[in-house]
């Protein structure tokens, strides 16, 4: 994997064409696909579930496919994901009755597992289950849509995130989603962002490989 990680949330793609707008991204130089599961219960909204992971993976998608479960409750739905296809699993902290049997049925399930935090959820559910998880998703909206603007105070989150992953020593990704694009990018990598979700910004230009490459010349003034 590049040490920085662009992935496309299909949330913003054109759903009547999944699987040719995943192969197109791919394409463009995602690394990863981002897959947002919301079911009008948790949040105010409702996607798409485990038989469309399915569905990529026979349509031949290989890369990673990282999925955010904005349901509540969780736990049914990681077996679901797990046998789909998924490659690694984040769910939101306040969702799950039993935080620590959630993470470890995701990765007994071969899949890395995470913790995602809505803009005012405190990291504190963090610190018992540093050694349980491989990636912190920090929202940077308020879950539920596409298309919404990057809330700043996030940048003081991830430096927070960021001091609390480097103390514990273990490898975990920190991925940032909501409002970002090819103008806040950088910053958000020097607040301590490694893995950055992308709806709007890439899926509604028509073409992706300039926003992605736009994206990774940001990054690379970053480090
Ligand atoms: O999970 C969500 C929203 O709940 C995100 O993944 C959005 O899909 C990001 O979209 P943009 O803000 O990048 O348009």
């Amino acid at each position: 994997m590049n040490d920085f990680i662009i992935a496309p949330s299909i949330l913003s793609a054109d759903f009547a064409r999944l699987g040719e707008e995943v192969d197109n991204v791919l394409e463009a130089g995602a690394d990863i696909i981002h897959f947002d599961v919301m079911d009008n219960h948790y949040v105010p909204n409702l996607t798409i579930g485990p038989m469309v992971c399915k569905a990529l993976r026979k349509h031949g998608v290989t890369a990673d496919i990282d999925v955010h479960l904005m349901v509540k409750p969780v736990d049914r739905m990681i077996g679901d994901f797990i046998e789909a296809g998924a490659s690694i699993i984040t769910f939101h902290p306040e969702a799950s009755e039993h935080i620590d049997r959630s993470l470890q049925m995701i990765r007994e399930g071969g899949c890395k597992a995470g913790l995602v935090f809505n803009p005012a959820t405190p990291l504190h559910y963090l610190k018992h289950v540093m050694d349980k998880v491989d990636m912190v998703l920090l929202m940077s909206v308020n879950p539920g849509f596409g298309g919404q603007s990057f809330i700043p105070s996030t940048l003081d989150k991830l430096r927070e995130a960021r001091a609390l992953i480097d103390a514990s020593g273990y490898d975990i990704r920190l991925e940032v989603d909501g409002g970002v694009s090819e103008k806040n990018i950088a910053e958000i990598a020097r607040a301590g962002a490694d893995t950055f979700v992308a709806g709007s910004a890439i899926f509604g230009k028509t073409d992706y490989k300039m926003v992605i490459d736009a994206m990774r010349k940001e990054l690379a003034s970053v480090r």
